[in-house]
């Protein structure tokens, strides 16, 4: 790898606190229909914590798909507030019109300090948290703070596939309605879960009765790890899908990437919004270690040019050639350097 000497030093964008200042931590509450979402999300609002906490809940009743019902907890009293987005479908609606409804809604009543979203039991976990977690990390000020499942010990036949996916990327699993089975289903449920994603912090409930401190304030995407940065950049232009591909490869799989001090580069999270040339839609870059996909999005491109935005979390990272490699490698048009 060649080193550029006029590269400026690479600082990472977090603060001590492992994230910029003034971000809102988010919660993305996943499960299975009737798992008891609604009843945690309650639970937590009434619950002594000395947050202000605003809670997106997102059920699909018919005909108020136009509607989604907030409700904000302000020193310990209740209210709900309507908000109006536009989008029925959480996953397309939750970055263009969601994040806005929260952002104008903090600057009219103050910000903040949680906010919890309910997703329903189909929604895609990963979709909804991909678009805030790309947000947050390129500015935003919302962060995502954790992703959280629960289940029922219900049979979800057709949907165990779903229910594993949203396993498999939660922070913390809760296991509710305990009261509602016997200690070995108990047992056969929490070896499942275990079996699914042998790193999740697991909670049994009942009622959706958790100790608060273990649910919020995850900050499960800060860097604990000092060596763990973040990159992130912003490229115009499209991109060549095949050349991309190349590109994710090479750094994920060949490891070919060295920073400055030759040392290779390793990704943990990779996420981007990503512009092909001659399709109208957004696409949504995923990975996770070795593991990446590619899915084209309801989002249409609006701006023009388009601008791919791309966030890299791992080891020995370094954003200079990280940058280069791609714009030279990926974009169309671009001349190599
Ligand atoms: N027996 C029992 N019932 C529970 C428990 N937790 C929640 N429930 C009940 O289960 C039902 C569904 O709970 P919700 O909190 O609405 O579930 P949800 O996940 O929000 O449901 P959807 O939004 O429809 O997917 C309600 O009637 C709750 O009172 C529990 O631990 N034990
Ligand atoms: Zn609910």
């Amino acid at each position: 790898m060649e080193e550029e000497d006029d590269c400026p030093e690479l600082v990472p964008i977090e603060t001590q606190s492992g994230r910029p200042a003034e971000q809102i931590p988010v919660t993305i509450i996943t499960g299975y229909l009737g798992a008891g979402k609604t009843t945690l999300l309650n639970y937590i609002l009434t619950e002594q914590h000395n947050k202000r906490i605003a809670v997106i809940l997102n059920e699909f009743g018919e005909g108020s798909a136009l509607e989604k019902s907030l409700a904000v907890s302000q020193a310990g009293e209740l209210y709900e507030e309507w908000l109006e987005l536009r989008n029925g479908c959480l996953c397309c609606s939750v970055k263009d019109n969601g994040l806005k409804a929260i952002e104008n809604l903090m600057e009219k009543k103050g910000k903040f300090d949680y906010i919890l979203l309910e997703t329903t039991g189909l929604a895609d976990p990963g979709a909804v948290a991909s678009m805030f977690w790309v947000d947050a990390e390129l500015g935003s000020d919302i962060y995502l703070d954790g992703k959280k499942l629960q289940l029922t010990e219900e049979k979800a036949d057709g949907l165990v596939n779903e229910a594993a996916r949203q396993i498999a990327v939660a922070d913390l699993t809760i296991i509710n309605k305990t009261d509602l089975v016997k200690e070995e289903e108990l047992n056969q449920v929490r070896d499942t879960v275990r079996s699914i994603n042998g790193l999740v912090k697991i909670l049994e409930t009942q009622r959706s009765r958790v100790d608060l401190s273990e649910v919020l304030d995850l900050h499960s995407f800060d860097s604990k790890d000092g060596s763990i940065l973040t990159v992130t950049f912003e490229v115009t232009g499209d991109l060549s899908e095949e050349a991309l591909n190349a590109f994710i490869q090479d750094l994920l799989w060949e490891k070919m990437f060295c920073n400055k001090e030759g040392q290779p580069m390793t990704v943990i999270r990779l996420k981007g919004i990503v512009s092909f040339a001659g399709k109208a839609h957004q696409v949504m870059l995923q990975g996770v270690h070795e593991l990446y996909e590619l899915n084209e999005t309801p989002q249409l491109w609006v701006e023009n040019p388009r601008i791919n935005r791309l966030v890299f979390i791992g080891r020995n990272l370094d954003k200079d050639i990280l940058q280069e490699q791609f714009t030279s490698k990926v974009v169309l048009g671009t001349e190599k350097k």
